[in-house]
């Protein structure tokens, strides 16, 4: 499976954030974005999640055949809201998210094991507006654990957490991109992830740094 964006542009009103981005991804590899508060960093997400209309260029999934694949199916975005529900249980919300999400060819963890992973058990029964900031974005991460998604597409996926929490998140994704899974984060922390390509949105025009196939 590759992923592929080529020559994209991003424009939020009458501001073009970005163009030019061109990034490609095989299975096992990162790619961070990084830039300014405003430099268009959740708007590329966005676009590649397929939420927002790119202004030119693409962004496409390929599987082995080379045919494309719906980034809707095999993508999994964690945007800076924890999409879970405050008045649901912390499994319900999961349980959720596990129907809703799940893929034909691959399954995820079950719930009980994702809240484990992310070091919280014994919080299954609690509504998720019980927990703090930092608790609620790891069940925000155990969300991608429950059902199986090739690509990983994160915005910020590190905020409000701790600093053991950042070294279990870059497990996390470690773990993914071992089992052959990809992911595209932006962030300003370092995610402690080596081997990854960078692309850096300057908020005037992009560049893009260091990549192993990245260009812009
Ligand atoms: N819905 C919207 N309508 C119009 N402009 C928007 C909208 N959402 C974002 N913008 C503008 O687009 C620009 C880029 O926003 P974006 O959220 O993509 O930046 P970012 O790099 O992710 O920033 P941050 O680091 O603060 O999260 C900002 O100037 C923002 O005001």
């Amino acid at each position: 499976m590759r992923a592929i964006a080529t020559n994209l542009a991003g424009r939020r009103g009458a501001s073009l954030l970005f163009s030019g981005i061109g990034f490609s991804l095989t299975q096992g590899e990162a790619l961070v974005i990084t830039g300014p508060n405003g430099a268009g960093k959740s708007t590329l997400l966005r676009v590649i999640a397929g939420l927002l209309d790119a202004d030119s260029g693409h962004f496409a999934l390929h599987g082995e055949d080379e045919l494309a694949l719906p980034v809707s199916e095999h993508a999994h975005y964690l945007g800076h809201r924890n999409a879970m529900k405050r008045e649901l249980k912390v499994s319900e919300n999961l349980e959720f998210w596990q129907r809703f999400q799940a893929s034909e060819t691959a399954e995820g963890l079950s719930v009980d094991a994702a809240i484990e992973a992310v070091g919280l058990t014994g919080v299954a029964h609690l509504p998720f507006g019980y927990l703090s900031a930092g608790q609620q974005r790891r069940i925000a991460l155990a969300r991608l654990l429950v059902s199986a998604r090739p690509l990983w597409l994160l915005d910020e996926p590190t905020a409000a957490l701790d600093k053991a929490s950042d070294k279990l998140f870059a497990d996390l994704v470690r773990a993914h991109l071992v089992q052959g899974g990809m992911a595209i984060a932006a962030t300003h922390q370092p995610l402690g992830l080596e081997q990854v390509q960078t692309l850096e949105l300057s908020g005037v025009h992009s560049t893009v740094a260091d990549g192993q196939e990245a260009w812009a």
